[in-house]
């Protein structure tokens, strides 16, 4: 199966239609105040109404309230739900709960990271592989961080995945080959500025997934 891939972190009709013009399978919308890409609800409704059926609408939240998610999954129409620092306990609860595709994030960093993966079979629908950030980072993603693919080899996954972290035109490629990831996600990789979305950039990232399978 070809690769496929998500833009992350849209905030404007202009970058959303680049990533659906170019191809993405997903693109995601971030709900967490602290990140450049956070939007507000009716930011995120107007830009959900515009993103076709066969492409993937995914909410990116950080260990959220019921209250935030309801809202967010209205808004957003989301057909999916990405967890960072979010319990396999808590994970299983919301995919319950909202009965749609949940993403739990694993972050990386050593070996034994890539194990964690396993707490949440049975709880999520899909792991995503992504960069640990600092203990002291105000974002659990979104940095631009990159983890050792070489963590992943011949690791039986749990679950479908995904892998994200420091992707960007220039390795996403390597990244794909490397690792044979069924599904890619960028988010700072196609960006002029943190939270400023480059049109020429993701257009190169979707590219080089396409081109290099
Ligand atoms: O993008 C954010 O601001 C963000 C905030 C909180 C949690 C996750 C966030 N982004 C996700 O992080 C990964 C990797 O991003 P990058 O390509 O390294 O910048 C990606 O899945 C984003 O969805």
């Amino acid at each position: 199966m070809p690769t496929t891939a998500k833009i992350c972190g849209l905030t404007s009709p202009a970058t959303l239609d680049a990533a659906l013009g170019g191809g993405a399978s997903h693109v995601g919308f971030v709900f967490f105040p602290a990140s450049p890409r956070h939007l507000t609800f009716d930011v995120a409704a107007g830009l959900a109404g515009r993103v076709p059926d066969h492409v993937q609408r995914v909410g990116v939240f950080v260990d959220p309230d019921d209250q935030l998610l309801e809202a967010a999954v209205r808004a957003g129409m989301l057909d999916a739900i990405q967890l960072h620092r979010t319990a396999p306990a808590r994970v299983a609860a919301i995919r319950s709960k909202f009965d749609r595709e949940v993403w739990a994030a694993v972050a990386i960093k050593l070996r034994g990271d890539v194990e964690k993966a396993r707490d949440y079979a049975g709880a999520a629908s899909l792991i995503l592989y992504d960069a640990k950030t600092p203990d002291d980072a105000s974002l659990p993603g979104g940095m631009g961080l990159r983890f050792d693919w070489s963590l992943l080899d011949g690791v039986r996954h749990p679950l479908r995945w995904a892998l994200s972290g420091g992707l960007d035109g220039g390795n996403v490629a390597e990244a794909i080959r490397r690792t044979g990831a069924p599904l890619v996600d960028v988010s700072s990789g196609v960006e002029s500025a943190p939270g400023v979305k480059d049109m020429d950039k993701i257009a190169t990232f979707l590219k080089a997934v396409a081109t290099n399978q």
